[in-house]
């Protein structure tokens, strides 16, 4: 039977988690979330694994970090990007609720949830036996969640995102946010549940404190968006101009 490749990898300077899922026996595999600054070393391992991609994910229009979807075309020319056909980004393909992406014996299933942007989804991964796993992008971050004062977020919309399609996944399903702040890795639905103090709030209390969180706006932003649009290529931004 089959045995899940999983590796969690970071990208210092932004604090992002990319994540590279993948079958042990077909070889199948998808990167989500990778970093222009970290595509070369995400190929390499790629390559040392023997793994096929089939798609470099993004689970939203990053505004922290431009997106190595592109850079990762040098070295995996059978790599689609995709994106949310909610983002207004550019990409190969584009997914939405209910998809369901086949990598060898794993199902990765689409789940819209907008919030910290209109286009955010969240990948939930099954299959041969795993412990499921649920990659959240920026909707939840382990005991907090994702800013909501920029890129159409919405704070009444995130809670809902999250309690609706997250919080409502087996208690055992593993969270991998695509950022940590503190060093902390992965947390469960369970844990979530249990210690999440800002999403346990009522909506209410919930919206006044994410209209309070007074975050300075990424340092990339002004960079990243037009980037990200673009599916991190450099040309395509300079020739829409
Ligand atoms: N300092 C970082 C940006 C930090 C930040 O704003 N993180 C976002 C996700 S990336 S847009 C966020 O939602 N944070 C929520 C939180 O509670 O920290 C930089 O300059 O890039």
């Amino acid at each position: 039977m089959s045995k899940l490749v999983f590796k969690q990898l970071f990208e210092a300077e932004s604090s992002t988690y990319t994540y590279i899922v993948g079958d042990d026996v077909t070889k199948e595999a998808v990167i989500i979330d990778p970093v222009d600054l970290t595509a070369a070393r995400d190929a390499h391992l790629i390559e040392e694994l023997g793994l096929d991609v089939k798609y470099a994910l993004n689970t939203h229009v990053h505004a922290d970090h431009i997106t190595g979807t592109h850079a990762l075309r040098e070295y995996l020319p059978n790599a689609k990007s995709a994106l949310s056909e909610r983002s207004g980004g550019r990409a190969d393909v584009y997914f939405k609720q209910g998809d369901h992406i086949r990598i060898g014996g794993f199902t990765l299933d689409v789940l819209e949830t907008p919030g910290h942007t209109d286009g955010c989804v969240s990948f939930y991964v099954y299959g041969c036996g795993i412990v499921p796993l649920v990659f959240t992008g920026d909707a939840v971050l382990i005991r907090g969640c994702g800013r909501t004062d920029f890129q159409q977020g919405s704070s009444e919309v995130l809670y809902k995102s999250i309690w609706e399609r997250i919080f409502t996944l087996p208690r055992e399903t593993i969270i991998y946010p695509a950022h940590d702040y503190k060093g902390l890795t992965s947390s469960s639905v369970g844990e979530e549940l249990a210690y999440n103090t800002r999403l346990l709030k009522k909506k209410e209390e919930f919206v006044e404190v994410m209209a309070n969180l007074n975050l300075p706006y990424p340092k990339k932003i002004d960079a990243a968006l037009p980037m990200n649009l673009a599916d991190g290529d450099v040309k395509y931004v300079q020739n829409s101009k």
